[in-house]
């Protein structure tokens, strides 16, 4: 909570002016979060422009009063630990609606007040980019009653463990269904007509002609395979029939002849059909040890020549050093990869140099809108679990 201290080095700095040092207010504050929301609030009400100090201060003054006010209310919130989600971090907007309803801690304040937090957490927010959602984590963690995870896959999260402890999992599946099927059909574009390339091209400051010779693949009236018929696999074939691209799909579980007629797909008894027939195989299962190099050389060597492998569900489902194989020597086209194994590759990863790939950082879900749904969806299912009501996204054990 802010305390009195704090409240007086945000009059003084907004009345030297020098917002920058807001983030001072840091060491005032029980978790970086909330002074990220103060300086906020600060930031707004300091206009340098205006000098009617006494204004400000009056309006700091009511600001400060108000959060103390609402303090008292929020003693109630739970508190949900927020797990270290890359060297980027998360847009603070997210962070912000969070914080609405969880008193949020990030796990970097959480490691150096352990006494403080470690009683308290009963959330721990993650995403697949978290590595530290570890046996070593999760026994600091005594009264953790959710690991809420941002995203559909869960394959970074050791499930039955996790649920050993009687915590529950939850994920986000809906939510990230379009953004996910559209950079499925982005790569998919972006290799068949070398987008990638041809930028570079415009953009080299050596180019002064432009090249004739780059020849893509039709995209209209191809034939895309698509590996893995759940939500997202059934937005991408949504997508590709306004490509009218002929859609295949091989699944553990066939869809009924509606849902299947409503995108003109047709189900393949076997995956190699799917290699065989497909101009754009496009992956989209979850990893599992069943789907775990599921492509591999022989698979590949099924493929055509001409087509090319869109990967958007884990990098372990294909054999990475098959693909180079494959890539380098023909055997197909191209690929275009939203995952790999690790991520990101190492520098001089062969895949990073090849011209037939195309490689995005996983961005599957980087939206605005799907971020803000994939939150909003992460508490819904924390606060069900604390509620002790039906659970909207509930993982179990396998
Ligand atoms: O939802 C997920 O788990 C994703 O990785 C989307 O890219």
């Amino acid at each position: 909570m802010l305390t009195s201290p704090a409240c007086c080095c945000a009059l003084s700095l907004c009345h030297v002016g020098e917002f920058r040092r807001i983030r001072g207010l840091e060491r005032f504050c029980e978790s970086r979060m909330q002074s990220l929301c103060l300086a906020r609030c600060i930031r707004s009400l300091w206009a340098p422009a205006q000098t009617n100090l006494l204004l400000k201060l009056g309006k700091v003054q009511k600001y400060v009063n108000c959060q103390l006010q609402h303090s008292k209310t929020m003693e109630n919130k739970p508190w949900a630990l927020i797990s270290e989600i890359g060297a980027l971090g998360y847009p603070e907007e997210l962070i912000d609606i969070m914080m609405k309803r969880f008193h949020v801690v990030s796990h970097k304040d959480f490691l150096q007040n352990l006494q403080l937090y470690s009683p308290k957490v009963q959330v721990l927010f993650c995403w697949n980019t978290s590595p530290t959602v570890e046996p070593s984590l999760l026994r600091l963690l005594p009264s953790l009653k959710v690991v809420a995870n941002g995203g559909a896959g869960i394959n970074h999260l050791d499930v039955p463990y996790i649920n050993s402890l009687g915590v529950k999992v939850t994920n986000t599946p809906g939510v990230v269904s379009s953004a996910t099927a559209d950079i499925a059909l982005g790569l998919l574009l972006a290799s068949a007509r070398d987008i990638i390339t041809s930028h570079q091209i415009a953009v080299d400051p050596n180019t002064t002609s432009l090249p004739t010779s780059m020849m893509g693949v039709d995209v209209t009236g191809s034939t895309m395979g698509i590996v893995g018929m759940g939500d997202i696999g059934y937005k991408i074939a949504q997508r590709g029939r306004g490509f009218e691209m002929k859609i295949l799909y091989y699944n553990r579980r066939r869809r009924n002849v509606k849902e299947e007629q409503a995108v003109g797909a047709r189900y393949c008894q076997s995956l190699d059909e799917l290699l065989k027939d497909s101009d754009f195989v496009v992956l989209a299962v979850n990893l599992t040890p069943e789907t775990t190099g599921l492509i591999g050389h022989r698979e590949l060597s099924l493929m055509r020549s001409t087509a090319t492998l869109v990967n958007i569900s884990r990098g372990q489902v294909v054999d990475q050093d098959a693909l180079v194989d494959a890539l380098r020597s023909g055997t197909i086209r191209g690929a275009a990869l939203d995952v790999t194994y690790p991520e990101p590759l190492p520098r001089d990863h062969p895949l990073l140099s090849l011209p037939n790939v195309v490689i995005t950082t996983h961005i599957g879900t980087n939206t605005m809108n799907t971020c803000h749904r994939m939150v909003e969806s992460m508490i819904n299912n924390s606060l069900a679990v604390l509620t002790g009501q039906p659970i909207p996204n509930e993982v179990r054990a396998q």
